[in-house]
């Protein structure tokens, strides 16, 4: 005879405070990656994709776990904002977890606007199952303040923000970048919608290095890029599952990333060319679609002080003939001066140009990153500029609008007496609104692009 079940459920009935509740995977993916950010600095682009691949979430929770985790980590400032309110502690005095987790809850009440029983029951459920039971009635009580102040709108109404702190709180900026912004753009004209256009997620840009565009697009089912001639735009789908990808004929590369190698390919120059140079190659993205379009008889030299970013150059130039590597020190160069017609400087920045793609660099970054990148890309352009023969040229470029990061290092250069800027315009006459004084400047909001900057400049003399 079988035994009759006992009553209240199979076996052995364990106290609810030590039960480990079955979490929401979406969820408890979003929170992972909110946590790697916050514990050891994780960038969510590289880590997201590589739990979503782990863990094998069904595209409905895998897309819902990249719009918490992109949401709620571009949103931080502003729900930080909403929560100082609400808890009787300082934020950094909360165990990083729970306020990981108060963000995670308040952004689903916020912005996606999720029933406030499911995102606040679920979110004390992961609290319970990932800090403990002592942690979830605090949860439990702030999201419940937070679900009855309403939407965002009603928050910022709340918080009583204007003028340009309720513009940074609207957008998901913090105040020096919108500052930032409005001086890299010349006033606030299209100044929100520079700033909006950090909330889309980017479409993925393929560069048909090795390869005719044309079968690049049938092979993709993407369209052609506007500008770039190597460009190709996806709408969706993982660009690693194409095999010209896996060859290295293509690659992932924002269109705005092949206008600044195109700059240097296009600058006008006279005599015969034998040698460029990529002075802070690595990972070679620029370095792999120059070496694909330089003409016969040009060698390539390409380094990045860091040894691991040189190899992975060595990696995407992988056999193409008369190219070389080197980990070296662009501002301490190993090369005799004037060895190079023409030198790409794509400096290192803060990369505020890629904030769609990198939601949480905004918050890591602060104004004080700037004045030590701005006194290295100085340093470096002056090498740059030492490295180039007379006649040659040097394009130099950033993944960041930031006027200090751009102009103010080209004006410092062009103090030289042996330099000329020329215009980058004139370059691209297909690109609309690229001028930004002799200079070019790409945007999210008006091209589609990151946000590069690009100048060109000459030896002569
Ligand atoms: C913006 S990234 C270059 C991206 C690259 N051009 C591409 O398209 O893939 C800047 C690079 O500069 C390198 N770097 C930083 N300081 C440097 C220096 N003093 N000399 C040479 N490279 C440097 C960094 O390691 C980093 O790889």
């Amino acid at each position: 005879m079988t035994p009759a079940p006992r009553k209240g459920g199979q076996g052995r009935r364990r106290h609810p405070a030590t039960r480990r509740p079955v979490l929401d995977g979406a969820r408890l993916t979003a929170y992972d990656v909110l946590d790697a950010v916050t514990s050891r600095e994780a960038f969510a682009n590289l880590l997201l994709p590589q739990l979503l691949r782990e863990r094998q979430l069904d595209p409905r929770d895998a897309g819902f776990a990249t719009q918490l985790a992109y949401g709620a980590l571009r949103a931080q400032g502003t729900l930080d904002a909403i929560l100082t309110g609400l808890v009787s502690r300082p934020l950094a005095e909360l165990d990083p977890r729970v306020l990981d987790l108060l963000r995670l809850g308040a952004y689903q009440l916020i912005d996606l606007r999720v029933p406030s029983h499911a995102a606040v029951d679920t979110t004390v459920d992961l609290t319970r199952g990932i800090v403990g039971t002592g942690a979830s009635g605090l949860v439990n009580a702030v999201l419940r303040k937070v679900a009855a102040g309403g939407d965002r709108a009603a928050w910022l109404e709340a918080l009583g923000a204007e003028g340009d702190e309720r513009l940074a709180l609207a957008t998901d900026h913090p105040r020096w970048i919108v500052d930032a912004w409005r001086d890299a753009l010349g006033g606030d004209d299209d100044l929100e919608s520079a700033l909006l256009a950090d909330f889309a997620a980017p479409e993925v840009h393929l560069v048909a290095r090795r390869m005719d565009r044309g079968e690049l697009v049938a092979e993709s089912g993407g369209e052609p890029g506007p500008w770039s001639p190597y460009a190709v735009r996806l709408g969706g789908g993982d660009p690693g599952r194409l095999a010209s990808v896996r060859s290295g004929r293509a690659a992932v590369q924002d269109e705005g990333s092949q206008l600044a190698a195109l700059l240097l390919l296009r600058a006008p120059i006279e005599g015969r060319e034998t040698a460029w140079l990529d002075m802070c190659a690595g990972p070679g993205g620029k370095a792999g679609l120059l070496a694909a379009t330089r003409p016969e008889g040009v060698r390539l030299t390409a380094a990045d002080r860091a040894p691991h970013r040189a190899e992975l150059v060595r990696q995407t130039l992988g056999d193409e003939q008369d190219t070389e590597v080197l980990a070296a020190d662009g501002t301490q160069p190993p090369w005799a001066p004037g060895s190079f017609d023409r030198v790409l400087l794509d400096a290192p920045c803060t990369g505020l140009g890629a904030l769609r793609r990198r939601p949480e660099v905004r918050w890591r970054r602060t104004a004080d990153d700037v004045a030590p990148l701005a006194e290295l890309q100085t340093r470096l352009l002056d090498s740059a500029l030492r490295s180039a023969r007379v006649g040659g040229v040097v394009a130099y470029v950033t993944c960041s609008p930031h006027t200090a990061e751009t102009t103010d290092v080209v004006e410092r250069a062009a103090r030289r007496d042996d330099v000329e800027v020329l215009p980058v315009a004139p370059l691209f006459p297909e690109v609309p609104d690229i001028a930004r004084g002799d200079h070019g400047q790409l945007w999210p909001h008006r091209h589609g692009t990151d946000a590069m900057f690009m100048a060109l400049l000459r030896r002569t003399r």
